[in-house]
């Protein structure tokens, strides 16, 4: 079966940030002349990008599967990973870009328009380039972020100024190919056209696109013969051509039935919204294959017929050229109305901005969660969640860093804001997330984890009891003592005491 793509659903990946390195620099006679390691490369995007020179999907069908470059890791002496190369993935001018919920999220209707549909990780600073005058020799480095990923549904709408619709074989290829420089393959088989051609047509000052679309047939808007495929291609263009076979041989059709047949087949495609349904459209009605005899015969019967129904009709032949002229003075007439009412359209309708979303937004937010261990505090940016993802939980330093960062932005004022206390969970980044056991009085969470600032606990730990420890060892100091005085109490009325006299 032939398989017509101008819908597919691609999985993009963006490329991994590489990693920073760590590295000190040795010189002779000083050993340890420095950290001198350098950053990863960033990750590579992955961006669609509208190419005139592409005309199918196809080659997404075939490999929905797409993966950006990662960025290289960096490396001592002061050598930077390289970034990522974008991965550029052309398209036919025309595609829709949706996501996975199907909302529209860009619409390449130009030459040259490029999305960017996976953003590259960003790579890791190297131990070089996070010394400074406090930390004059770090001994870790940041680890390169991952690359967004995505799954996408590319769809083809073609653009053409007019669009040629006809049953199959009635000559919207043999039309196109007569009337511009496009060479459609033409056939006396039906559904030799699988994806519109398009032509340029000129003809006197007027330039102008048509397209052929895929032959419908009864039932298309149900989506027979594909045809929901297919009529998703004239929703783009402004005027339509009706072509009509007058030389078909076929029982039960003649140039009127067809043209019913396609009127309620257009009539019955649902459009999207603010868009002109499709027979509120400029339409033109060409009679083909007059070269024929008997189709011209046929062609002349049914003229006044169709021009009573109000429409013009141009008798014509793709095979001969007879008539085109006419034809394509007429179409160019439509399309520079329609051009002209486009524009008047387009200035009072607001445009579509196309907003990638914002990397270096600041800020967070902390969200609280009751569970069964009690409330959980959360905490979500893009700035925390990409630092914990840049950073190396093996390493002590690199989590201290960590910490004098997220201070840095006030979390953990806002923390205290949000109600937490000693001991309370707090998660960083949604699902599972990183969970620390924050502690107020200790000015960050990565003191938590690997003691106060300037200590190293495995040289002098820790010991001193908190508070609440204190407190607890108080109380129960207290009670049994009062333990101890009752049980005196009972012993000496039980008179197992003999007083003194
Ligand atoms: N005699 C004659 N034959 C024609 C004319 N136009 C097209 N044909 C023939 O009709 C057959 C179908 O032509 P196509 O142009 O492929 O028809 P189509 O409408 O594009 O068909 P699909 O792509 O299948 O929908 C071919 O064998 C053409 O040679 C014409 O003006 N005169
Ligand atoms: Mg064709």
């Amino acid at each position: 079966m032939v398989t017509f793509v101008d819908q597919v659903q691609v999985h993009l990946q963006a490329g991994r940030g590489g990693n920073g390195c760590v590295s000190i620099r040795r010189e002779k006679f000083k050993p340890l002349a420095g950290p001198d390691g350098g950053a990863g490369g960033n990750g590579a995007d992955v961006v669609l990008i509208a190419d005139p020179q592409v005309t199918t999907l196809l080659e997404y069908h075939r490999r929905p599967h797409r993966e950006a470059d990662n960025g290289g890791y960096g490396a001592g002496d002061y050598r930077d990973g390289v970034n990522g190369q974008e991965l550029l993935l052309p398209v036919p001018i025309g595609t829709v870009v949706k996501n996975d919920k199907g909302e529209t999220l860009a619409d390449l209707t130009e030459a040259g328009t490029r999305y960017v549909a996976a953003q590259g990780g960003l790579g890791g600073l190297g131990n070089n380039a996070l010394s400074s005058l406090k930390r004059k020799a770090p001994g870790f480095a940041l680890l390169g972020t991952a690359g967004t990923s995505g799954s996408f549904t590319l769809e083809l709408k073609t653009i053409a100024d007019v669009a040629f619709v006809g049953y199959p074989s009635a000559g919207k290829s043999s039309l196109i190919a007569a009337m511009s420089a496009a060479k459609p393959k033409i056939a006396d088989y039906p559904f030799t056209t699988l994806s519109p051609n398009l032509g340029v047509v000129e003809t006197g000052e007027h330039r102008y696109t048509v397209a052929d679309v895929p032959g419908l047939i009864e039932g298309a808007s149900e989506g027979k013969g594909l045809g929901l495929d297919f009529l998703r291609h004239v929703e783009r263009c402004s005027a339509l051509l009706h072509v009509l076979d007058c030389a078909t041989l076929e029982p039960g059709r003649d140039p009127i039935s067809d043209l019913e047949v396609i009127l309620a087949e257009l009539g019955a495609y649902p459009v999207p919204e603010g868009q002109t349904p499709l027979l509120e459209r400029p339409q033109l009605i060409a009679l083909n294959k007059i070269d024929v005899p008997e189709a011209r015969d046929l062609a002349d019967f049914v003229r006044p017929e169709l021009e009573s129904r109000g429409y013009r009709v141009f008798e014509i032949s793709a095979a001969s050229h007879e008539g085109l002229r006419s034809l394509s003075f007429a179409l160019a007439e439509l399309v520079e109305k329609a051009r002209a009412e486009a524009l008047v359209e387009a200035e009072s309708k607001p445009r579509i901005v196309l907003k990638p979303k914002a990397v270096n937004d600041g800020g967070f937010r902390i969200a609280t969660e009751g569970g069964s261990y009690g409330t959980l505090y959360r905490v979500l940016g893009i700035k925390p969640e990409r630092w914990v993802e840049q950073t190396d939980f093996t390493n002590d330093e690199a989590v201290g860093y960590l910490a004098d960062r997220l201070q840095k932005i006030g979390i953990d004022d806002a923390l205290v804001k949000a109600g937490a206390v000693a001991g309370s969970t707090v998660v960083i980044g949604p699902g599972s997330g990183v969970v620390f056991d924050w502690e107020p009085t200790l000015t960050s969470a990565a003191e938590v984890q690997v003691g106060a600032r300037g200590t190293d606990s495995r040289v002098d730990p820790n010991d001193r009891r908190t508070n609440k420890e204190r407190r607890a060892e108080y109380t129960a100091r207290m009670d049994a003592k009062a333990e101890a005085r009752a049980e005196l109490e009972r012993e000496r009325k039980a008179g197992m005491w003999k007083e003194e006299s």
